[in-house]
């Protein structure tokens, strides 16, 4: 299940709204924040910045090495007018809090609805932006025609940024939604039973074959750095031998998530002044 095509199909209405923006006077802007060296956070910010640039958004790369300066960024970033959209890139500095941060990002510039603010809103079902990785999931769901009501959707990782707004997106469509973790003591006899396995814990080939059925479709979110300077999935590639579907890394749920990152840049701006 390549992502490459839903992707194309987003970015084309998204470079039209934008160049309407544009016509305007109002060139939609992402900031986007970063404060590590992760390979996968790294991939992110050059998918970002290429798609941004053939959109026709305005996209800056802020960097900084501790929370006093990611707090001194956001905190202007959240006053300049010229600025839509602001990401934090994960992972942060040591001992920094996501959630703390976040809270510096105003809920109308929060695009990758990490703020404790844009949490509450999606699950009390208010409007906020979703963050782009779990809405990238359901989209990938929906392109290729995946029954979710009333099935049983296993989310493997606990995250802010994936795993818990993944399982409340999910539980939202009426899938039956279990969520494993590091703790969870059989992980295999809890996966085997999903139609719908989203991996996201962040473990190079921690699922493989052993743990799904031929019934599953398997998306995987995964997107760690290899040795090589490429990037591998949660999901052993050998999966497919045996579930109904899978999403590959690269060119699975990493454009999509580009692309839906970019077009809540232009919903941003769109609403904005
Ligand atoms: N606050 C926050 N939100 C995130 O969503 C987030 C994050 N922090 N930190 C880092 C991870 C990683 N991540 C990726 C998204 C897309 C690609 C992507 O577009 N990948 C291309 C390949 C790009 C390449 O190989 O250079 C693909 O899969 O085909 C990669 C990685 C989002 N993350």
């Amino acid at each position: 299940m390549s992502g490459r095509e839903l992707a194309k199909e987003v970015r084309a209405a998204v470079a039209a709204r934008a160049a309407e923006l544009t016509k305007n006077g109002r060139q939609p802007r992402l900031a986007v924040v970063t404060a590590n060296d992760d390979g996968g956070s790294a991939a992110y910010i050059r998918s970002i910045s290429a798609a941004a640039a053939r959109e026709g958004i305005a996209c800056d790369v802020a960097r900084t090495t501790t929370a006093t300066g990611i707090t001194a960024t956001l905190t202007s970033l959240a006053d300049d007018p010229e600025v839509h959209g602001i990401i934090l890139q994960t992972p942060l500095p040591e001992g920094a809090s996501l959630a703390a941060l976040a809270t510096l990002i105003p809920v109308q510039k929060d695009v990758d609805g990490a703020s404790p603010e844009s949490i509450g809103r999606l699950v009390a079902g208010l409007p906020a932006f979703a963050p782009a990785t779990a809405e990238a999931v359901l989209a990938l769901l929906d392109h290729y025609g995946v029954e979710l009501r009333g099935r049983h959707a296993v989310v493997v990782g606990r995250s802010v940024v994936v795993g818990k707004p993944a399982a409340h997106l999910l539980l939202d469509r009426h899938a039956t939604v279990t969520i494993c973790h590091s703790r969870t003591p059989d992980l295999a006899a809890i996966t085997r039973q999903a139609d719908i396995l989203v991996a996201a814990a962040g473990r190079a080939g921690l699922i493989g074959p052993w743990h799904v059925s031929p019934g599953t479709t398997v998306i995987d979110v995964g997107t760690n750095a290899t040795p090589e300077g490429g990037l591998a999935g949660d999901v052993d590639p050998a999966v497919t031998g045996v579930a109904a579907a899978l999403t590959p890394v690269p060119g699975g749920v990493g454009p999509v998530t580009t692309a839906l990152l970019l077009r809540h840049v232009v919903e941003a701006a769109a609403i904005a002044g």
